[in-house]
């Protein structure tokens, strides 16, 4: 469980975030859904310890999070960024790599070649696995960039439950890949039940399809937080993003 108590940040003057207080359950795929500017990618990088609160506290299983190591919270915490760049031209296959890092001093072990083998099939990269990253398109360095960050969190280390933080991660794929991911992500938690997704998407049909619990976000608060059918009632998407929408979102 990770839990925010009266989280706030500001800057020069400025509140991106006022005084948020959630509980992320262990195990779920939470997803964060709010207008531009709305302070979502704000509180992604301080539940992922990138930014420090201004006021209030962040707690990984009762734990303050600035009470854990930074090196400890890359064996179970993994975050995809927005605009992630590479400027050296890694091969594929390097770069999901990187996710192990935080598991081998040296040289990499044979598990974690094992590991980042199976991560790359899962996101259907096989045939990538040798090219030149900065030849990709962006929709296949979104692919390498989730190879990378599930390398991370492959196993459990220590039965510490892992965390997943998602920061607009559907932006560059088709519409068959950002589906064919979520699917991916689901079927990962099924039998890694220890995991938590937290992430931002701008598409409601895809919440609406994909995530246990949505916290819907406007002018830098908490605006609804709950399983996702209460949350994506037409009345709170009216409020927040200002559109009028029927009842039901299915894809099938
Ligand atoms: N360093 C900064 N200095 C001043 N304002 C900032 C800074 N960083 C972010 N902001 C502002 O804070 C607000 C919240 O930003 P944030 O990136 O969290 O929004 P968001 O909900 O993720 O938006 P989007 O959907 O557009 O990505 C925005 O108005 C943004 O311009």
């Amino acid at each position: 469980m990770i839990s925010l108590e009266n989280l706030t940040y500001h800057i020069k003057g400025k509140h991106l975030l006022e005084s948020v207080s959630l509980a992320f359950e262990k195990g779920k795929m939470h997803i964060i859904l709010g207008p531009n500017g709305a302070g979502k990618s704000t509180l992604i990088r301080l539940i992922s310890g990138e930014l420090k609160p201004s006021a209030g506290t962040i707690r990984y299983n009762d734990m303050p999070l600035h009470g854990i190591s930074v090196k400890e919270q890359a064996l179970f915490r993994a975050v995809l960024s927005q605009n992630l760049e590479v400027s050296f031209p890694l091969r594929v296959h390097e770069v999901v790599l990187m996710g192990r890092y935080p598991h081998f001093v040296g040289s990499p072990r044979a598990i974690d070649h094992e590991i980042c083998e199976k991560s790359i099939h899962l996101f259907d990269l096989d045939e990538l696995k040798n090219r030149n990253y900065l030849t990709l398109s962006g929709g296949e360095k979104q692919r390498v960039q989730f190879a990378r960050v599930f390398a991370q969190i492959w196993e459990p280390i220590d039965g510490k439950p892992r965390v997943l933080l998602l920061d607009e991660p559907l932006t560059f794929l088709d519409l068959y890949y950002q589906y064919h991911l979520m699917k991916t992500i689901k079927t990962f938690m099924a039998s890694n039940p220890d995991l938590t997704v937290i992430g931002v998407v701008h598409d409601i049909i895809i919440a609406a399809k994909f995530a246990d619990q949505v916290v819907l976000m406007h002018q830098s608060k908490t605006f609804a937080q709950g399983p996702t059918h209460a949350v994506l009632n037409p009345e709170n998407i009216h409020t927040v993003f200002k559109i009028m929408v029927e009842d039901q979102f299915i894809v099938k």
